[in-house]
C-alpha cells in the first residue's frame, strides 16, 4: 500500500463518448430508481436487528410487523401505522443478504462506471448500523482481522469491486481515505494525529476534505487495510476525544479511476467515487428536536445530524416539489460532504437501522419518518464529463445554491423589518443560468460577488445569535433577582398577618435601588430584543417561536415589576405613618 498525503483528483472525464453508460442507473438489480425525469430516488431499506439478550429480559415485545418485503406495520401504543419502503430486511436475514437485497452490488457497479454513490446508514444507538455497515465491531480494526460471514457491507463492497475490476477490460486505480466528523470537527482516521481537518470548496471537487490523507490502493488487501486502520483510529479516538462513538459519522471514500484505450487509441479516464457511512446515533436528533433551547443543542448536540435531518426535510416534503426549497446544506460538515448524495448527482442509498423492542417504539417510529421523508428526495446521477464541462456544471450548482441561500436570508431580513418580501426567483429555470450565453470566467466572477456576499449575510445572523443568546441569560437572572425579590417582600406572612414582613437584609434604600436598576435593565432588554426581532426574523437558528415566548418574558417581568412597585409604595406608606405616630 502506497501512503500519500493528497486531494483526490478531479471528478472528470474526456469521455463524451461514455454519456451511455453500460450500466444505466437503476438502484436493484431488478427494479429502477429512474423516474420519468430522468432523477432517480434515493433507495431506502430498512433493517431490523434481532432483538438482544438485554432487551428481551426486560420482558420487550416486538413492536414491528412486516407484512411483506416493502410494507411494515409499526405498534404504538394507541395506533398502528403503516409504513412503505423499497425493501424492508426482517431479523433473520443475513449479511450476505443485506448486500444483496440492497442492491449495493449495483451501486458498485455503476461507481466502476464513473458515478458517484453513497451508502449510508441511520438509526439509534445500538440500532446495528455499524454492524450493517461494517460487521461485528470487536473483529474489525484488529491485527489477526479475518474475513467471515458477520462481514458487513463495507468488507464486501471491497472484495465484490475487486473481483468486477479484474473482469473487465478496463485499467483501474483506486484511492481510499477515511475520516470522521465528531462535533462539527474533521478528523483524519488514516492520519489521526493530523489535527483537526477543514471543508473546502472547489470548482474541481465540490466540497472535499483539505489535506485528507488519501492512499493508493493495489489491491483488496490494502483496501481492507485502510478500513482496519480507520476503525482502528476511531476506537482509539473516541476514548480520547468522545466518550461515546456512536456520536460520530465516519466516512469511508473510495475512488475508482478507470481507464479504456478506444479504438483510435485515445485513452479515456473515467472518475467513479463509493462513499460509506456510519452516521452518529440518531436519537440525539430526538433529543435535539425536544429541549427546545437551539443554541444549547447546536454547541452540546450533533449538530450535523441535526442539520441532516433538515436538509432530509427540506428535500424530502413532497409539499416542495418542484419549487426549489432552501436547503441548509453549508450549515454542517456532515451536510456539505453528502451534498452531492442527497439531492445531487450522486445515486443513494439509505439504510435504516431499527430494533424491534417495544421500548424504543419511539426512536424507531422518528427513524421510519425519516426514512419515509428520504424516499422522496431525487437524486439526477452524472456521469463524470469533460474537465471545462464539469467546472461550468459545479459554478452553476454552486451559483444557484448561493442565490438560493442568499435570497433566503435576505427575505428573512426583509420580512422581519416589516417589509414585503422580494419575490422568490426560480434560478434554476431562469435564463439567465443558460450555460452557453456565460462563459466560465463570469460564471466564477458571480461565484465570488455570491460568496462574499453569502459571508456577510452569515456573519451578521452569528451576531444576532450572540445578541439572542445573551438576552436569554440577563432574562434569566432578572427572572432570580425578581423572585428573590418577590419572596422577601410578598412572602406568606403579608398574606397571613396583614402586615408588612421585610427581611433584615433589605432596607428600603436598596429595594428602591434594585427596582431602579431592574426597570432599566428592563427597558434596555427591551429595545435590544425588539432590534433583534427586526434584524432577525425566523432564522435556521433562533426559533421565531423561541422570539415571541421571550417577548412574553418580558411582557410578565414588566407586569411583576410594576405590581412589585406598586407593593413598595404602599410599604412606604406604612412605614412613613408608622413613624408619624411614634
Ligand atoms: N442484524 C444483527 N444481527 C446480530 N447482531 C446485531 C445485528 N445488528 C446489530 N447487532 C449487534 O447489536 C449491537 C449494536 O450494534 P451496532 O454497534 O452496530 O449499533 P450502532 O447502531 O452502530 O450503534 P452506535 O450508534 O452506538 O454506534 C452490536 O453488539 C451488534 O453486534
Amino acid at each position: 500500500m502506497k501512503m500519500k498525503s493528497e486531494v483526490p483528483p478531479s471528478q472528470h472525464s474526456s469521455a463524451g463518448s461514455h454519456k451511455n453508460p453500460s450500466h444505466p442507473p437503476s438502484v436493484s438489480g431488478t427494479s429502477s430508481m429512474l423516474e420519468q425525469d430522468g432523477g432517480e430516488s434515493v433507495k431506502v431499506c430498512v433493517r431490523i436487528r434481532p432483538m438482544s439478550q438485554k432487551e428481551l429480559s426486560a420482558g420487550n415485545t416486538n413492536c414491528i410487523e412486516v407484512q411483506n418485503p416493502q410494507l411494515l406495520h409499526l405498534k404504538q401504543k394507541n395506533s398502528v401505522r403503516q409504513y412503505a419502503f423499497h425493501q424492508i430486511l426482517e431479523e433473520n436475514i443475513n449479511q450476505a443478504h443485506v448486500f444483496a437485497e440492497t442492491g449495493v452490488g449495483s451501486l458498485l457497479e455503476s461507481s466502476l462506471d464513473g458515478y458517484s454513490c453513497t451508502i449510508f446508514a441511520y438509526g439509534q444507538t445500538g440500532s446495528g448500523k455499524t454492524y450493517t455497515m461494517a460487521g461485528s465491531e470487536e473483529r474489525l480494526g484488529r491485527a489477526d482481522y479475518v474475513s467471515d460471514e458477520t462481514d458487513g457491507i463495507i468488507p464486501r463492497s471491497i472484495s465484490y469491486v475487486w473481483q468486477r475490476m479484474n473482469s473487465r477490460n478496463e485499467k483501474f486505480f483506486v484511492k481510499s481515505g477515511f475520516f470522521e466528523i465528531y462535533n462539527e470537527q474533521v478528523r483524519d482516521l488514516l492520519n489521526p494525529s493530523s489535527g483537526v481537518k477543514h471543508c473546502r470548496w472547489n470548482l474541481k471537487q465540490g466540497f472535499f476534505v483539505e489535506e485528507l490523507m488519501v492512499v493508493d490502493c493495489l489491491s483488496i488487501d490494502d483496501m481492507i487495510a485502510v478500513l482496519n486502520e480507520g476503525m482502528r483510529n476511531r476506537k482509539s479516538g473516541s476514548h480520547e476525544l468522545n466518550a461515546d462513538s456512536s456520536r460520530s459519522h465516519s466516512i469511508l471514500m473510495t475512488y475508482f479511476i478507470s481507464e479504456i484505450i478506444s479504438e483510435e487509441g485515445h485513452s479515456i479516464k473515467r472518475y467513479g467515487k463509493s462513499y460509506f457511512i456510519d452516521l452518529a446515533g440518531s436519537e440525539r436528533l430526538k433529543e435535539t428536536q425536544s429541549s427546545g433551547g437551539m443554541l444549547v443543542e447546536t454547541k452540546n448536540i450533533n449538530r450535523s445530524l441535526f442539520v441532516l435531518g433538515k436538509v432530509i426535510s427540506s428535500l424530502g416534503d413532497k409539499k416542495y416539489r418542484g419549487l426549489k426549497p432552501h436547503v441548509p446544506y453549508r450549515d454542517s460538515k456532515l451536510t456539505m460532504v453528502l451534498m452531492d448524495s442527497l439531492g445531487g448527482s450522486s445515486r443513494a442509498l439509505m439504510i435504516a437501522c431499527v430494533s424491534p423492542a417495544i421500548s424504543y417504539v419511539e426512536e424507531t417510529a422518528s427513524t421510519l419518518n425519516y426514512a419515509t421523508r428520504a424516499m422522496n428526495i431525487r437524486n439526477k446521477p452524472l456521469l463524470q464529463v469533460d474537465s471545462q464541462e464539469h467546472l461550468i456544471l459545479n459554478l452553476r450548482r454552486e451559483v444557484h445554491f448561493l442565490k438560493m441561500e442568499n435570497e433566503y436570508l435576505r427575505e428573512q431580513l426583509t420580512r422581519a423589518a416589516g417589509g414585503l418580501p422580494p419575490l422568490m426567483v426560480d434560478y434554476a429555470n431562469s435564463k439567465s443560468a443558460t450555460p452557453k450565453e456565460v462563459n466560465i470566467h463570469q460564471h466564477q466572477a458571480e461565484v465570488n460577488t455570491l460568496r462574499d456576499e453569502n459571508l456577510k449575510l452569515r456573519e451578521e445572523r452569528e451576531n444576532a445569535e450572540k445578541n439572542y443568546h445573551k438576552l436569554m441569560i440577563e432574562n434569566q437572572n432578572l427572572y432570580v433577582k425578581l423572585e428573590n425579590l418577590e419572596s422577601t417582600f410578598v412572602g406568606a406572612g403579608l398574606k397571613d398577618e396583614g402586615r408588612p414582613k421585610i427581611s433584615q437584609d433589605y432596607t428600603i434604600n436598596t429595594l428602591i435601588n434594585e427596582n431602579a436598576n431592574l426597570k432599566k435593565r428592563l427597558n434596555s432588554l427591551q429595545q435590544e430584543n425588539s432590534e433583534i426581532t427586526a434584524k432577525y426574523g425566523d432564522n435556521t437558528y433562533v426559533n421565531p417561536d423561541d422570539i415571541k415566548s421571550l417577548h412574553s418574558t418580558h411582557t410578565q417581568l414588566k407586569y411583576k415589576v410594576d405590581e412589585l412597585q406598586k407593593r413598595e409604595r404602599e410599604l412606604l406608606d406604612l412605614i412613613l405613618r408608622a413613624k408619624k405616630k411614634e
